[in-house]
């Protein structure tokens, strides 16, 4: 869309939308006193503004959303929205008492204080990325806390803390050398967090080298928040009733336990691991459970939901998320194929771009495909087919990593013999032949390749037994070798 197109939009869309489009409630005791008012405002360059996400985001958060102002139209330097609109937004919060505006978009720092100079004095300018960390810092407080939480927020603090200085500077001179000291302060606990960070990091990738060296093939669910991961993790884990694994706090990603908690949705049975619930940030931390898939023994990873407004890399859990991911030897992206075409497109360009690249493949699941019928589905699909095209190589996982999308309903059970069919095609898998003597020595080995599960087919023929073999590669060299070493008859 050319600039004058945009400015065109801007004079239609407000002609629209001049009326602010105030939440009406026919409720008299809504919102409640205890809920703090907020106004939701956005601006799209293109397409109409949707506020469906940022208001459930807001709700979520605690905010009860009295109004709401949109506009379509390119960035204003000044306030990200025109001059006019800001200066609506002012006298609908007036209006409205409100007590915040959560802005659908991220704002500069200096955008961020020139609307807050024009709201109505102790309005609050919340922008999506930090309603996003608010979200997810009340989330990890209600359970046990993600520590490094605090490096996301001193990120997104730094540059606002640079421009209140800089604008206190200019007012007052005197104020500056202890703002600069601020200012230092925090770039300091930056440092320390990043280092602390980086040691976790390298713990867990010598945990899944472990894991990998004990012949297990690692699957990562990745996807954005609320799609449906962990519910799918629970329907594709094993029963947790193996004496090496069945211990879940020990498998714990970023080493910690949970505190025992009823799940979500009230099933006392729910250990919190792989809690579901239908909100955002339900799994806060990455949790790896056996299961077994397509005939392999894999260690299958849940992580934590993307949204779109977190700074992603900043976050433990995220980083803990992504590397997961990226390192996983098949990744399942879940895409909710319940949202609309233009949400689904969106949802996946955040979940992709955040994940990059990846080192094995990528399965993309269409969960949720009770949800729509053969049109909706088809229509998903399409979405899903477009956000691909339009993926920016240089930041997303190589289109050939990407398999054919599979709908999978874990409510009517459909689609996951298709899903573990996917998976175990998409697994390095090697074969190997071998014809040993039969003999107590062999069994040893057969029974080790056996609780690998990599025997293909066994058969017995007098004093010898041939055995095809078929799995992950280093297992099945290992299972060849640990076979063939037995046989040393002269
Ligand atoms: N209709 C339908 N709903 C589903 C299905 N799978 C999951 N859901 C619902 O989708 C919501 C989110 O599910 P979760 O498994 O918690 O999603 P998640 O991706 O793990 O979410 P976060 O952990 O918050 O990122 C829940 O209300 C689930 O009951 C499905 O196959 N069909
Ligand atoms: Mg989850």
């Amino acid at each position: 869309m050319s600039r004058d197109d945009a400015t065109t939009n801007e004079r239609d869309e407000s002609s629209e939308t001049d009326e602010p489009t105030e939440a009406v409630s026919s409720d008299p005791d809504w919102p409640p006193d205890d809920a703090t008012r907020a106004i939701v405002a956005a601006r799209t360059a293109d397409g109409p503004p949707d506020t469906t996400e940022i208001r459930e985001l807001a709700a979520a958060a605690g905010y009860a959303v009295v109004g709401e102002v949109t506009q379509r139209r390119r960035e204003d330097p000044t306030y990200d929205l025109g001059r006019g609109k800001a200066e609506e937004l002012m006298r609908l919060a007036a209006a409205t008492d409100a007590e915040a505006v959560i802005y659908d978009g991220s704002l500069s720092p200096g955008q961020t204080f020139s609307l807050g100079d024009l709201l109505p004095t102790g309005t609050a300018v919340i922008d999506r990325p930090r309603l996003a960390l608010k979200l997810f810092a009340d989330a990890a407080d209600s359970r046990a806390a993600d520590k490094q939480l605090e490096l996301a927020r001193l990120r997104y603090e730094l540059p606002r803390l640079r421009e209140a200085v800089a604008r206190d500077a200019s007012e007052d001179v005197r104020l500056r050398p202890e703002g600069d000291s601020r200012v230092l302060d925090v770039e300091k606990r930056i440092e320390s967090a990043e280092r602390a960070l980086d040691e976790i990091a390298d713990d867990r990738a010598a945990r899944r080298a472990e894991r990998r060296d004990a012949g297990f093939d690692l699957v990562a669910l990745a996807g954005y928040t609320n799609a449906g991961k962990s519910t799918l993790a629970r329907r594709l884990a094993d029963e947790v009733d193996d004496p090496e694994f069945g211990d879940e706090p020990e498998l714990r990603d970023d080493g910690r336990v949970d505190a025992e908690r009823v799940g979500a949705e009230g099933d006392p049975a729910d250990d919190g691991a792989l809690a579901v619930a239908d909100r955002p940030f339900e799994t806060l931390s990455t949790t790896t459970r056996r299961a077994e898939i397509g005939g392999r023994r894999t260690l299958l990873t849940d992580t934590v939901g993307f949204l779109d407004g977190l700074p992603h890399e900043s976050v433990r859990s995220f980083r803990a998320t992504v590397d997961a991911i990226r390192a996983a030897d098949c990744a399942l992206l879940v895409v909710d194929t319940s949202d609309d075409p233009a949400a689904l497109h969106r949802k996946l360009r955040v979940s992709l771009r955040a994940i990059e690249a990846t080192d094995g493949s990528v399965i993309p699941v269409l969960s949720k495909a009770d949800e729509v019928d053969a049109y909706g589905l088809a229509a998903a699909v399409e979405a899903y087919e477009a956000a691909v095209a339009d993926l920016d190589p240089r930041n997303a996982p190589a289109v050939d990593a990407l398999r054919p999308p599979i709908p999978v309903s874990v409510r009517e059970e459909s689609g996951l013999a298709d899903l573990a069919a996917a998976v175990a095609d998409a697994l390095p898998t090697a074969t190997a032949a071998v014809e040993v003597p039969n003999g107590g020595d062999t069994q040893a080995a057969l029974s080790w390749a056996y609780d690998r599960s990599v025997v293909a087919d066994v058969e017995y023929a007098g004093e010898t037994i041939a055995v095809d073999l078929a799995g992950r590669p280093d297992v099945v060299a290992e299972a060849a070798r640990r076979l063939r070493a037995e046989d040393t008859s002269p």
